[in-house]
């Protein structure tokens, strides 16, 4: 392993490498967004290149689109693919439910829309994602560009009417100018600090006219692998709690790591 890989990113190589186990022969897999999925993509381009694995990835976002293709992942959207059988993507932070906040990368609607068509979701994650409450991390809100002010003011004045505790929301930024999604909307983040019932406020925020979708996932993710710095990992299942404690061995791990060199 290169010398200046940094403790956070073992943790999540570990976690990405013990996910892509439950990747087999002819699967359609969501390959998710971010730095703990691009480990995951990188590990399923080797397998594609090494060992012959046949399968088709769906990406979620046109950076992941990018690396899969690059690691020599075969490609389709999901109008192709209709149906997966995995998705494996990283998290802002989970709860002992396993419902999630995501979106820290700007691509939880396609995230969400891959893993909801999904047999299984997989979340990789290291352990400082692992929260008491869901909330600390804030909430990305996906909203049409046309009104967004109103439909900003929107979403203060509903959380103020559900009494909700943070109420600060802002404007994600790329610079000086608003972050644009792939599907060409913006972010606005909502700093709720403790979110005390998740499902209900992504019901109520997808309501709102101009919210295309919010970073909340309810009841979709079945397992978490949590990934640490020694290469140790634990498996959480949504329906048996802790499965495994295992290790991830990153002297078998050379190949790699010496492609990013
Ligand atoms: O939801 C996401 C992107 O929209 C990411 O999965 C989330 O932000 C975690 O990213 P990272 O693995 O880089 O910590």
């Amino acid at each position: 392993m290169p010398a200046e890989l940094s403790p956070i990113d073992k943790a999540k190589f570990a976690a990405a490498r013990r996910a892509v186990d439950y990747v087999e022969d002819g699967m359609k897999v969501g390959l998710g967004t971010g730095s703990t999925a691009a480990w995951m993509v990188r590990c399923l381009g080797e397998m594609v290149r090494e060992d012959g694995l046949r399968i088709t990835g769906v990406p979620t976002s046109s950076r992941t689109a990018d690396l899969a293709r690059q690691v020599g992942i075969e490609v389709i959207g999901l109008d192709e693919a209709k149906w997966l059988d995995l998705t494996i993507d990283g998290a802002d932070e989970f709860d002992g439910q396993l419902n999630l906040i995501k979106g820290g990368g700007g691509a939880l609607l396609q995230e969400k829309i891959v893993a909801t068509a999904s047999d299984q979701m997989i979340v990789i994650a290291d352990a400082a994602k692992e929260v008491a409450a869901l909330g600390a991390f804030p909430l990305p809100v996906e909203v049409v560009p046309f009104g967004w002010q109103t439909t900003r003011a929107l979403i203060e004045e509903m959380l103020i009417s559900m009494e909700v505790l943070g109420r600060q929301t802002t404007l994600r930024l790329n610079g000086s100018q608003p972050f644009v999604t792939d599907e060409g909307n913006y972010i606005v983040d909502l700093h709720l600090n403790r979110i005390a019932n998740p499902r209900q406020l992504s019901l109520v925020l997808n309501q709102i006219p101009g919210v295309v979708e919010n970073g909340l996932f309810i009841d979709i993710c079945d397992r978490v692998i949590i990934g640490g710095a020694d290469g140790k990992v634990e498996i959480r299942d949504i329906n048996e709690g802790t499965v495994a404690h295992e290790r991830i061995d990153f002297a078998d791990e050379a190949n790699i790591f010496s492609d990013l060199d």
